[in-house]
């Protein structure tokens, strides 16, 4: 068993998770997250992902879970089983704080034994504010950086709060472990996952398209921000604040003429196609999410990216200005939300600047192309792991998983095929 204070039983680790590792799970977030529990806070757990048919999203964790499990147990001494009883992205953006708790300080909480925080981005960087203060014992005070992880019993030793996040989005993986078998998340997931995936593993794109829960779960509510007068779709505003437009079909904008906001939360879930400035691109995305999670992986994929796009001459870009009157009147932009509020919340200067410079239609276009690729290899990964999943009753890393017939793809980068 590891020293510690016993009286404050808390470690924190250096590095644990790669950089690599950071940038997908950010990827994961900014494509899929929903309202969170508190204003300000965005979420995105593994049921989420499960029910809007981004299931093959939960694999990136597995490993990550297994990591930490083990260390929690080494480092703690635990002689007895452990099970993750929660895991989920939490974002947290400006005029977000937590004051002095324990996390197993409520009622429905008491199942939680141990934390551990995974830091997904960088103080000073990506998010001003934010450090994590214990309120007893040493070290008192955790700045986050990119990779590290600080591991904690959930219970009165560990009272800690966190400082107002003063700009930007402080990004971490949150997991809450348990002895408790019957808080036990893998079975519940098990559970989702054989309601949510057929015996047939055919890859096609219906496979892994996201489908959006219920609409208000993707709505910023101007109520979480005092003196706002209006909210917005998430999906459109992390994309407003990088420089897109959405255009809806006519029809689509006709079936209803009201400006409320819930006409605004219908279209999130409507085929639309995504420009910038003049610039309008051809393909039509299946809603809202579709869009966004194809723009968050073309800046996760950037530097990659840009190594292959030299041989893509097929662009099918349309400007505007060039295309058919017929598909240019049919076309509409719509704002889903207020602009002013979304710059605020998503617009911080060092993570919108360069994605606004390094912008290329080729680059977007090999995007596509590669998300198509990342996301079927992942769809045929999680296929293969599941049977394995329903007899141990549990989420691991299948050792040596054999994925026969999918094309070559390295995070995303199709290497062959
Ligand atoms: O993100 C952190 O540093 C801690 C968050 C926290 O205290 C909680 O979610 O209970
Ligand atoms: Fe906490």
């Amino acid at each position: 068993m590891a020293e510690f204070d016993t009286n404050h039983p808390r470690l924190h680790l250096h590095n644990f998770l790669s950089l690599q590792t950071c940038k997908e799970l950010e990827f994961i977030h900014n494509s899929c997250s929903t309202v969170g529990y508190r204003p300000n806070v965005f979420s995105t757990t593994l049921s989420h992902l499960i029910a809007t048919n981004c299931a093959h999203l939960i694999l990136p964790f597995v490993p990550i879970r297994d990591r930490v499990k083990e260390k929690v147990e080494e480092f703690f001494g635990c002689e007895f089983e452990l099970f993750v009883e929660f895991t989920g992205l939490i974002s947290w953006c400006k005029g977000s704080s937590i004051g002095w708790h324990s996390d197993d300080s409520r009622s429905y909480l008491k199942q939680r034994d141990f934390t551990a925080v995974c830091y997904l981005n960088n103080q000073g960087k990506d998010f001003n504010g934010g450090g994590l203060h214990f309120q007893s014992g040493k070290p008192s005070t955790f700045l986050p950086v990119a990779g590290d992880v600080v591991i904690y019993t959930a219970d009165s030793r560990n009272i800690h709060c966190v400082d107002e996040i003063t700009a930007g989005e402080r990004l971490t993986l949150n997991l809450w472990f348990s002895r408790d078998a019957s808080h036990d998340e893998d079975r519940k997931l098990i559970a989702l996952l054989g309601q949510c995936i057929g015996l047939d593993i055919e890859v096609k794109p219906s496979s892994y398209l996201p489908l959006p829960a219920s609409c208000n779960m993707y709505w910023f509510s101007a109520a979480e921000a005092p003196g706002q007068q209006s909210g917005f779709g998430i999906s459109w505003a992390r994309l407003y604040v990088l420089g897109y437009t959405f255009y809806f079909h006519e029809d689509e904008i006709r079936s209803s003429t009201s400006t409320s906001e819930c006409h605004l939360l219908e279209l999130l879930a409507k085929p639309l196609r995504l420009a910038r400035g003049s610039e309008i691109y051809e393909k039509e995305f299946i809603n809202s999410l579709h869009a966004l999670q194809v723009v968050q992986f073309y800046y996760w994929q950037t530097s990659e990216l840009q190594k292959i796009t030299a041989e893509n001459e097929d662009l099918s870009i349309l400007l505007l200005k060039q295309a058919l009157p017929e598909m240019r009147n049919s076309l509409k932009s719509v704002n889903l939300g207020d602009e002013v509020l979304a710059a605020t919340v998503f617009g911080h200067k060092s993570c919108v600047v360069n994605k606004h410079l390094v912008f290329d239609w080729a680059g977007f276009f090999a995007a596509v192309v590669a998300w198509e690729s990342y996301s079927a290899e992942l769809y045929k990964k999680l296929c293969a792991s599941l049977p394995h999943w329903i007899s141990h009753e549990s989420i691991f890393c299948v050792p040596d998983l054999e994925v026969p017939g999918v094309a070559l793809v390295t995070r995303g980068i199709l290497l062959s095929s």
